[in-house]
């Protein structure tokens, strides 16, 4: 903290986008973490944030924290938040970012895909003086908060602290910084390790032992698999998917089921269907249960693993996939003409080189699935400009806790319209 730090009394407006409690001051906004609106809190202001140092008049929406580690761990922002405040918030975030490009849609209260918890969870390893230590990143800090247990985690994962301690012990001779990917899957726990240099023999033997030890199903490092005890699958309506190693899943379980269920309700009648960035096929093979689908997807693992678990499923219509870039080989007008819906689930990037041919083409209805609303907002923008109109938007809240919010917007084109 500087030496121009002040110690002030302040009232709070509001909440930031990242869920701080924002003070209108004369100086300009102040963001205080884990204030609440309407709080007056004293505060130590340093520059246009400031630390609470009591909390004068508590607001009635304030709650107390599920987890110790609240405010010294940065993986949650919201614990405070009792649930009306907590899901209004998130909702305008939604409403904000969206009313810049589409200011009178109807933006629904949030749906609380929590579920049973997280079923991933990267955990950070460093070497600290006394030995290994895991946990997660501090907020705005390098410091690591040593983690024994996590609340927002689904109980598959409830060995995972301990799981990722005895694997930094056994990678504890490299000085590198760690992190450890752990997947709750049917089959067990999937472990993929990143920031250690390739794996000799030598450590592969250890690595294969601590697997045995710890009855892992799958360990790889950076996606190479190191051992493979038992095949980790994901139930995805009728078919049981293999991931590639640290390849994508949706942060929970209900959430995945979530964004489907709202997916294939956008398109009650289509017959053909495009899922643009298919990872490995959870919008697909629920699709399939009565379209015809043509995946596409730059991952060449996911499209492999969406296709072996294709070619054993029963009772799916044809599910046909394509390893393809769509930033650089978004498809074309003629292509996007044999489909009557796209479904599109692009990274936090968005997927503006698509949209901008989506938008000009005769596709009936466009399913989009979103995590991050400013590159939806922009992407809404050019299908809104192409003659769509953008029908509803639900947010979908997978990470409950943090500032993050993911949503399915459904656009539809008039017939006639071009
Ligand atoms: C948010 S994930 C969604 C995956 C899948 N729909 C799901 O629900 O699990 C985004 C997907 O887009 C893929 N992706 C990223 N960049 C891409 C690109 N340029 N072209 C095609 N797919 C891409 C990623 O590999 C990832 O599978």
């Amino acid at each position: 903290m500087s030496a121009l730090a002040m110690n002030e009394t302040l009232t709070i407006a509001r909440l930031g986008q990242r869920g701080d409690g924002v003070a209108e001051t004369t100086d300009g906004q102040v963001f205080v973490p884990f204030a609440l609106p309407g709080e007056s809190v004293r505060a130590v202001r340093d520059g246009e944030r400031a630390q609470v140092v009591e909390i004068l008049t508590p607001s009635a929406s304030r709650i107390a924290a599920i987890c110790p580690l609240f405010t010294r761990c940065g993986g949650c922002v919201a614990q405070h938040m009792g649930e009306g405040l907590y899901a209004e918030w998130k909702r305008q975030q939604v409403v904000t970012t969206l009313g810049r490009v589409a200011a009178g849609v109807a933006v629904e209260p949030p749906l609380d895909a929590h579920g049973t918890g997280r079923r991933r969870v990267t955990f950070h390893a460093r070497r600290e003086e006394d030995g290994m230590r895991i946990g997660f990143m501090a907020a705005r800090s390098h410091d690591l908060v040593a983690v024994e247990a996590c609340p927002v985690l689904a109980p598959g994962l409830a060995r995972a602290p301990s799981v990722a301690q005895h694997l930094a012990n056994r990678l504890g001779g490299s000085n590198k910084p760690l992190d450890l990917q752990i997947t709750a899957s049917e089959a067990g726990l999937d472990v993929d390790i990143r920031g250690h240099g390739p794996a000799g023999n030598a450590l592969r033997r250890t690595l294969t032992e601590a697997a045995e030890r710890l009855d892992l199903a799958r360990l790889s490092m950076h996606g190479d698999t190191v051992v493979e005890r038992r095949a980790p699958f994901h139930v995805m309506g009728k078919a049981a998917v293999t991931p590639g190693p640290g390849g994508f899943l949706q942060a929970t379980a209900r959430g995945e089921e979530l964004l489907a269920e709202l997916v294939l309700a956008a398109l009650p009648k289509a017959k053909r269907v495009a899922d643009l960035f298919a990872g490995c096929g959870p919008f697909s093979f629920r699709l399939a249960e009565r379209c015809h689908v043509t995946a596409f997807e730059s991952d060449k693992t996911a499209v492999q693993a969406l296709q072996r678990a294709a070619s054993r499923a029963q009772g799916l219509k044809p599910i046909a996939a394509e390893t393809r870039d769509l930033f650089r080989r978004p498809l074309l007008e003629h292509e996007l003409a044999a489909f009557d819906a796209v479904v599109l689930d692009p990274p936090r990037a968005g997927a503006e080189a698509q949209v901008r041919w989506l938008a000009g083409s005769k596709v009936p209805v466009v399913a989009y699935v979103s995590c991050d609303v400013g590159s939806f907002a922009r992407d809404a923008a050019l299908l809104l400009a192409g003659g769509y109109a953008l029908e509803r938007v639900t947010p979908v809240d997978q990470f409950r806790y943090s500032a993050h919010i993911e949503l399915v917007g459904v656009f539809r084109k008039a017939a006639g319209r071009k």
